[in-house]
């Protein structure tokens, strides 16, 4: 119905303001775009499931999120793949691994500061009702 069109907005709304702010932030560069399987010719034979901020954005557009746990479960992708492709111990692999980790928390904090319990409720009794 026609409130939980507005709900669904709304929701929208905080995931693409979310997803800008990282996007911003010079810490988490590597993220905001696709790894460039051509640059990076086995990626995909490792990750499974690539992801990466502006496909976030382009997710939100097309209301692929009903609930936050839905968004939190690809945008965790993009730091848990960048652990899981980067392991070694030199340098450049600590290096995207600290940012990684640093996405993570950020993330964490920004829904636990920023996102009303209440509505994070309705959101998920709209996804059981679809
Ligand atoms: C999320 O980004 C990545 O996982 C790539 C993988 C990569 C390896 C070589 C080129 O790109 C990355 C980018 C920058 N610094 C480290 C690794």
């Amino acid at each position: 119905e026609e409130q939980e069109e507005d709900v669904l907005r709304e929701l929208r709304l905080f995931l693409r303001n979310l997803t800008e702010r990282l996007m911003l932030d010079r810490r988490f560069k590597a993220f905001v775009k696709p790894v460039d399987i051509e640059e990076v010719p086995d990626y995909l034979m490792v990750i499974q499931k690539p992801m990466d901020l502006s496909t976030l954005l382009s997710n939100i557009d097309e209301h692929k999120y009903v609930t936050i746990k839905e968004f939190m479960s690809d945008a965790d992708l993009i730091w848990q793949n960048a652990l899981e492709y980067n392991p070694d111990s030199d340098p450049a692999d600590r290096h995207i691994r600290h940012r990684a980790c640093a996405l993570k928390d950020t993330m964490r904090v920004i829904v636990r500061d920023e996102l009303d319990k209440d509505f994070q409720r309705v959101c998920e009794e709209i996804r059981e009702s679809r």
